[in-house]
């Protein structure tokens, strides 16, 4: 699991090591200076010689910059560091000089930005040390205009130099992941304590790179902001049947969805959950779309019976109007009577209630209020309706800029937790926050959401009542069928287009994979 705490956890943390001398930025700047050493030799087989460029800012995040610069001039690499504020870390400043390194004052020459940029561009490595946990807002100033030209000429020339950002992309909205100004993108960042939670989050999640942490001994306590699961931790915690199971114990999976025009959606949702490990999907949609369902998949019993967790809305359509004209084919209704049941709202059943997964027209057919243990899947545009729906004068570029800020809306205002997909599938419950990135862009495809929503219901109703009575356990349990998908997306066919169905039939494959490492 990596786990990402706020910045003013993080300073919170760091205080009592700094009251005791313990000397933190040497650690934290000789890791870098190693991993940015290890980068060099990886592309150009060695230090000596590399040209590396230092972007430095007025705080401590520069200081790292200069002190690791001072590092790799000391194993014999050509460094420049370009200073954009007239305060900077004074000791980093008088080590990397020491060591030989150059300082160009761009705060005193702004006219020689032209060819700053284009040394920058040229040198093999770049260090971004222009703000880090210390930043207020997005990035202003001589700083700004520097990131803001290296962009540029980047897109103009094709050519962008190797760019490690220094604890965090300088920038980005260190605790919520927005992106209010330039940033540069970067190939690594090499971060210090602990992940940061806009490590994780989109849309800065997507320009920090590949993330490395630093352990710097901090002893962070408390919940962290935002977790993300890895397949370790999937692994640890899945239902393993065992001798003694059968497919109640295994959980029965209800599925409301599709309808006779569109009947895909629900073959898509009741293969996933076949496939991911259910005792038995029951197919409770209309008679029609329940025929093509068990005839692309025997497995599925569509009659009534128990039922641990409901899958509800994958392919039905939406609005009232859809239902009115007939368009839903009844799924509306029964759709209403599964996710009464799910709630433990339905008169003169037996069972008390169970998980549900809401996704697409089921969205419609939520109460204000809804029990936690309901995971709502939208994506980016189905949020901003049901937000709307709820009084939120919101609108998809909002939720795309700050997708975490919406999700918790969506959670705060409805109950449910709330799965909001994306390339990065961002997760919201009682639990906490949880930011997955496990598949690949190719993932973004018809049908790929059904899959999402038939694992996810295999998965609740393994764990049917214990994420009833916790319902703090169902952020963890969504954020692991977003790891799931998202690895049979990659596994189905690795740097190439992936189908929705060929992602249903990959999970087996990826969870005993899983189960065995
Ligand atoms: N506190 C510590 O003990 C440690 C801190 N470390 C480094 O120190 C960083 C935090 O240092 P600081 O607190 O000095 O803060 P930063 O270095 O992140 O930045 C703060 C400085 O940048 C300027 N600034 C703020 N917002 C800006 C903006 N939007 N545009 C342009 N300039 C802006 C401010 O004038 C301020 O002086 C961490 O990110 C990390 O890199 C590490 O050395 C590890 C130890
Ligand atoms: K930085």
């Amino acid at each position: 699991m990596i786990s990402a705490w706020s910045a003013a956890d993080v300073r919170a943390a760091e205080e009592p090591l700094l009251v005791a001398g313990v000397p933190l930025m040497e650690r934290a700047s000789f890791a870098l200076a190693t991993v940015v050493a290890g980068d060099l030799r990886a592309r150009r087989r060695s230090v000596r010689g590399a040209g590396v460029a230092l972007l430095v800012g007025a705080g401590n995040n520069g200081g790292d910059a200069l002190h690791a610069g001072a590092v790799l001039a000391g194993r014999g690499a050509a460094v420049t560091a370009v200073l954009t504020s007239e305060r900077f870390h004074a000791g980093g400043r008088a080590a990397l000089t020491r060591a030989g390194g150059r300082v160009v004052e761009l705060f005193v020459a702004p006219d020689r930005l032209g060819a700053v940029v284009r040394d920058v561009a040229a040198s093999d490595g770049v260090l971004d040390g222009l703000v880090g946990i210390g930043a207020r807002g997005p990035l202003r100033g001589p700083a700004a205009d520097l990131v803001t030209a290296l962009r540029r000429a980047a897109g103009e020339t094709g050519a962008a130099p190797w760019v490690v950002a220094v604890d965090v992309p300088s920038g980005i909205g260190v605790d919520d992941g927005a992106v209010a100004g330039p940033v540069l993108p970067a190939d690594r960042t090499v971060t210090f304590g602990c992940a940061k939670p806009g490590l994780l989050l989109p849309p800065a999640a997507l320009l920090a790179g590949e993330v490395s942490a630093v352990d710097l001994g901090l002893g962070l306590e408390g919940a962290p902001a935002v977790r993300r699961l890895e397949a370790a931790d999937v692994a640890r915690s899945w239902p393993v049947p065992g001798p003694a199971d059968h497919k109640y114990t295994r959980g029965v999976v209800g599925v409301v969805a599709g309808t006779a025009t569109y009947p895909g959606a629900a073959v898509l949702t009741a293969t996933a959950a076949v496939r991911a490990g259910a005792g038995m999907v029951r197919y409770r949609g209309s008679g029609d779309v329940g025929r093509v369902v068990v005839g692309a998949r025997p497995e599925v019993v569509a009659a009534p019976g128990r039922v641990q967790s409901w899958v509800v809305g994958p392919g039905v359509p939406a609005g009232p109007e859809a239902a009115d004209a007939g368009a839903d084919d009844g799924q509306h209704e029964r759709g209403r009577a599964g996710l009464a049941a799910a709630a433990g709202r339905l008169a003169g059943t037996a069972g008390g209630p169970v998980p549900a997964v809401v996704d697409a027209g089921g969205l419609d057919l939520l109460d204000d209020r809804v029990p936690p243990w309901f995971v709502l899947t939208p994506h980016a545009g189905e949020l901003t309706t049901l937000l709307r729906s709820r009084g939120e004068d919101v609108r998809r570029e909002d939720v795309d800029a700050e997708p975490l800020r919406w999700a918790r809306r969506a959670h705060e205002l409805t109950g449910a937790t709330v799965l909001l997909k994306g390339g990065v599938t961002v997760v919201v419950g009682p639990g906490g926050a949880y930011a997955q990135a496990d598949g690949p862009g190719w993932l973004a495809t018809a049908g790929a959401g059904d899959v999402l929503a038939g694992v996810l219901g295999a998965m609740l109703a393994a764990r049917s009542a214990e994420v009833v009575e916790h319902p703090a356990r169902a952020a963890e349990v969504a954020a692991a069928a977003a790891l799931v998908h998202g690895r049979a997306a990659h596994g189905t066919n690795p740097g190439g287009p992936v189908a929705a169905l060929d992602v249903a039939d990959a999970v087996p494959r990826e969870i005993a994979g899983l189960l065995s490492s």
